[in-house]
């Protein structure tokens, strides 16, 4: 684990070791304390072991049963751990009281997944929002404790205001967040300024969107690639949350259709709540695609469970009407390749070898520019403004030089082909 100074001079260089708590009540929790072992492996804490005990419901005070917590205390000193991970989010006061009995940092899956976020923000916007979700998950840990638990809510050891010596008071922080919301609502407004300019520029949108990990950026790459033969890159990595700023490209396909891709921040379950709002205006971005490729790694038996939580955060940010296919990747993995399970339209597809883009860039045709038709235009020689307007804007599938002007077969939009149709021939 990395620990940075305040001018994130890198100061020590230790792992943490852990033991991975969770609590199974109703829902099967396996597939999620599997996960919480990826975040753990991706926040650089070395998992020692996992313990999980089954209850009707939480105990108030210390969230597993007190006999456990005993259990627990011990299984860290033989195994020498020095941090316990939850699986769930707990309170400030089970926090305290864990920590009293176990004698080692006690944190939650809320602030691993905070900090690995915190680790990874680039941007001044990712990064501010995940200060905001860190803070707002700290306030009301603060309530109560006076100075002496400051620890409590901060991060493991990354970036954020777990190492920023913050003020524990809770007008600093209350100040601190008003500060980073005024900035953020000027980021915003930015925002709105380039997406204004989309909109003029009349250009559809496409998100990819889905679990972490799944090959979002990798689709994105491949698409680039096989467009434009060149690179444009985004970061794709074999890491949870790679992604955590949402970035665009135009494309321009073959048949001069042109659209933007967008490529998003991935999902996990028990997404902190904080963390998607403060994400909320990043993945507003999300709420004015006109299409989604919803991508799932078709390599992960439990995808069912990703689709799930994927749809749910969607809902929550206010995209789950928009229309949407299923793009299940990863399929070079599969040894037989077994028909999905779903009633959503979904394409089958493998980033890596390439696999299927001809049917992404079918799906993208027929959901956005499928109102196109064929027309014969004759433009006169004295027109040259529209000559070149629909060299760039439509599918032009002949060109012939004839006495009174260019004769253009093409294909184009209904909105093109109704302010052109004085130029038909037929
Ligand atoms: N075998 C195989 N690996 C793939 C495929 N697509 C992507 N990957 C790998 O899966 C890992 C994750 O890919 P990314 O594109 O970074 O995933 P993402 O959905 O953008 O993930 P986040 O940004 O974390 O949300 C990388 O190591 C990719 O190389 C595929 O079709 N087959
Ligand atoms: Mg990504």
């Amino acid at each position: 684990m990395l620990r940075f100074s305040e001018n994130n001079d890198v100061i020590q260089n230790e792992e943490y070791k852990a033991i991975l708590v969770g609590l199974q009540l109703k829902e099967d929790i396996s597939y999620s304390m599997e996960e919480l072992e990826g975040l753990a492996e991706a926040a650089e804490v070395e998992v020692l072991g996992t313990m999980v005990q089954s209850l009707e419901r939480p105990n108030g005070a210390t969230f597993i049963g007190k006999g456990k917590v005993e259990e627990l205390a011990e299984l860290c000193r033989n195994m020498e751990a020095d941090m316990v991970i939850f699986n769930d989010e707990l309170s400030g006061m089970q926090l305290r009281n864990l920590e009293d009995t176990v004698g080692i940092r006690v944190i939650d899956r809320t602030i691993l997944i905070l900090d690995i976020f915190a680790a990874r923000a680039v941007s001044r916007e990712g990064k501010l929002q995940v200060e905001l979700a860190q803070l707002q998950y700290r306030m009301p840990r603060l309530l109560g404790f006076g100075k002496s638990l400051s620890r409590l809510g901060g991060g493991i050891g990354t970036r954020g205001p777990g190492e920023k010596k913050l003020e524990t008071d809770r007008r600093h922080v209350q100040r601190r967040m008003d500060d980073i919301k005024a900035e953020l609502v000027e980021i915003k407004g930015n925002r709105n300024v380039q997406r204004a300019k989309r909109v003029k520029a009349g250009l559809p949108i496409v998100a990819l969107v889905g679990y972490t990990n799944a090959g979002k950026s990798a689709i994105m790459n491949r698409l680039l690639e096989s467009v434009y033969r060149e690179e444009k890159a985004v970061l794709e990595k074999d890491m949870l949350f790679a992604t955590l700023d949402t970035s665009q490209r135009n494309i321009k396909l073959d048949t001069n259709d042109e659209f933007i891709l967008i490529d998003t921040v991935g999902f996990v379950s028990k997404l902190p709540h904080s963390l998607v709002n403060a994400f909320k205006a990043t993945l507003e971005e999300v709420t004015y695609a006109d299409l989604l490729l919803h991508v799932v790694d078709a390599s992960y038996a439990a995808n069912e469970f990703h689709i799930d939580v994927t749809n749910k955060v969607l809902r929550e940010i206010g995209a789950g009407n928009k229309e949407r296919v299923l793009v299940y990747n990863k399929i070079d993995l599969l040894e037989n390749e077994a028909m999905p399970v779903t009633e959503e339209e979904y394409i089958c597809i493998s980033a890596k070898r390439g696999d299927n883009f001809d049917q992404i860039i079918n799906v993208i045709k027929t959901k956005l520019f499928s109102d196109r038709v064929t027309a014969k235009l004759l433009i006169p020689y004295d027109r040259g403004d529209i000559s070149s307007y629909l060299c760039e804007n439509a599918r032009v599938l002949s060109t012939e030089y004839v006495e009174s002007g260019t004769a253009f077969e093409v294909e184009l939009a209904q909105a093109d082909y109704n302010r052109l149709k004085e130029y038909d021939t037929i």
